[in-house]
């Protein structure tokens, strides 16, 4: 079922629209095109791709309209036209419901379904002949990772009001005018869902026509099903982010207002400060993405507050947006080069204020990311994972507190790169990376400690609890087809498991649990060993 802050997001989204046909002028139009904004980021957060391209495909149009007073007052074809979509985008929140009740059928006993996020609709639809060779490994290892797949044959009806997630499309040997038309028809009474067409020859004629038909990705012929595979793991990845913050320096108690209303109906959490003389203790004391300033107020110019800021190291990237109604190009142009990073016009426009903060603050927070997460796999990187653990430990203080540090390596890697390549070897270190996020806590530690190496912390848990845990996982790792070009491959993976506080330190747990690793590499591989006493 879909969680209680969407469908609030689309019950606002149908009252502002309720609210237009009412009494249609621009304001209205404005708080509808806002509230079709923040449906739209939710449900990008939750990686819904084609809900979100409908919301942001109508809130663009309503801007438009908005932006000219002579749109108004609309004629009767156009608010049919917009009443329309409106109906469309909500019956599709409506049949993703529908979907995800009906269609979660039960899982492989492999998986662990309770650790799936059920909020989200996992159908996958595959549009293939059962006899193509990529079938049967691709639609295993779907399913392996929670999605309920139902493959139809390319002439199948399909059912008339499921919308799923992703509809992949095998051609059985080319896309000709009969499969660009059935995507054309799919598209048409699936908008909700994402279109991926898979195995399209690499020129630029087919790739137009299928996505004139309504494909949303085409993958070439050449690339791996592994490729097919990671790109729609990484749609669904839940981005679990913390809101974005922003500091608001402004003196205008009526302006702080609402840039902060704005700033509140996109989820965006603020805190406000009327006097820059504040700035800096603000500045430690809420950690913010990004900071919008005045440009103008009494004590000083947001451009002498934002030099000052850029002083400090820790501020030299962060984001800050000057609100202003300096229309002098020169003036803006002095005020960028001395640390802003870009301008927004007084009285702004709520929507634009917040796609600017919004896609600065995405920006910065990709940017602080990448020093910490490894890029293959999304992990904590060696470094980051040490530190994570080093804290966990200094969390506990003087405290008890119990905890396990897990040493992973996967078994005969060297020989699947040799075997299979490396682009296979490095799904197989993928696949890892997602079943452990699968399967472990929120609260768990889990980084790519080398190449093929995991270090995984449990916390809150002692050696008994911790060790069932990773050897379910384990068991489920080696039983998980790696899907290739040429079929699919099983691997394995060995592993050494210490517990705090018989270990003590960061570096003890590491060596013990490094040590057992050792161990269980010795005595034959898939297997996990406790740290000796
Ligand atoms: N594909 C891929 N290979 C990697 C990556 N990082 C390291 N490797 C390879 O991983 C292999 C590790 O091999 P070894 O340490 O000899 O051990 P192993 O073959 O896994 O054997 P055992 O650990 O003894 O079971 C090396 O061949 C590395 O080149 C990576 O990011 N991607």
């Amino acid at each position: 079922m879909l969680n209680k802050p969407l469908a609030v997001h689309f019950r606002a989204v149908q009252e502002r629209w309720g609210e237009c046909l009412n009494n249609p002028d621009t304001n209205q139009f404005i708080e509808f095109a806002l509230a079709l904004n923040s449906a739209t980021e939710q449900c990008k957060e939750r990686k819904l791709p084609g809900l979100s391209r409908l919301c942001e495909g109508l809130q663009n149009e309503v801007m438009n309209l908005s932006d000219n007073p002579a749109n108004f007052p609309l004629t009767h074809s156009v608010v049919s036209a917009l009443s329309r979509q409106v109906e469309t985008i909500l019956s599709s929140v409506e049949t993703s419901r529908k979907v995800d009740v009906q269609e979660r059928r039960t899982l492989s006993t492999l998986v662990d379904v309770e650790r799936f996020d059920t909020t989200r609709p996992r159908t996958i639809w595959l549009v293939a002949d059962a006899r193509h060779p990529w079938v049967e490994g691709l639609a295993k290892q779907l399913d392996f990772f929670g999605f309920a797949v139902r493959r139809f044959d390319w002439e199948d009806p399909m059912p008339p009001t499921a919308s799923p997630l992703v509809i992949l499309f095998i051609p059985q040997h080319e896309y000709g005018n009969a499969e660009t038309e059935r995507i054309q028809r799919i598209r048409a009474h699936y908008q909700a869902s994402q279109l991926f067409c898979l195995a399209v020859p690499e020129l630029l004629d087919p790739m137009v026509c299928l996505l004139r038909a309504g494909a949303d990705l085409t993958i070439p012929a050449v690339q791996e099903t592994t490729t097919v595979l990671a790109q729609v793991l990484d749609l669904i990845e839940a981005q679990d982010q913390e809101p974005y913050r922003v500091l608001v320096v402004e003196d205008s108690p009526t302006a702080t207002a609402m840039i902060k209303r704005t700033l509140e109906q996109h989820g965006i959490a603020n805190y406000a400060i009327s006097n820059p003389e504040h700035l800096l203790d603000a500045v430690w004391r809420y950690q913010p993405d990004l900071v919008l300033m005045d440009m103008h107020m009494p004590h000083c110019t947001g451009v002498e507050a934002t030099r000052v800021l850029r002083q400090l190291p820790a501020c030299r990237s962060l984001p800050v947006v000057y609100l202003s109604s300096e229309t002098d190009i020169g003036m803006q142009m002095a005020a960028l080069r001395l640390g802003g990073d870009q301008f927004i016009a007084k009285p702004f426009n709520p929507v634009l204020m917040t796609t600017i903060v919004k896609s600065k603050i995405e920006r910065y927070r990709e940017m602080q990311r990448s020093g910490v997460h490894d890029s293959l796999t999304g992990l904590l990187n060696h470094t980051a994972s040490k530190t994570r653990l080093q804290n966990a430990l200094l969390a506990f203080g003087k405290e008890a507190g119990s905890l396990c540090v897990v040493m992973i390596d996967i078994d005969h890697f060297k020989s699947i790169n040799d075997v299979h390549g490396h682009p296979v070897g490095d799904q197989v270190i993928r696949n890892l990376a997602w079943l452990l996020k699968g399967r472990l806590r929120a609260t768990d530690i889990i980084g790519r400690y080398g190449g093929e190496e995991f270090m995984v912390v449990l916390r809150g848990i002692g050696m008994s609890e911790g060790f069932d845990m990773i050897e379910r996982i384990r068991e489920d790792f080696a039983a998980l087809p790696h899907v290739y070009s040429q079929g699919a491959l099983h691997a394995s993976f060995s592993a050494g498991i210490a517990s705090y506080p018989l270990y003590a330190t960061d570096s003890e747990l590491i060596a013990a649990a490094d040590n057992a690793l050792l161990e269980a590499k010795r005595a034959g591989r898939n297997r996990l060993e406790r740290a000796a006493l």
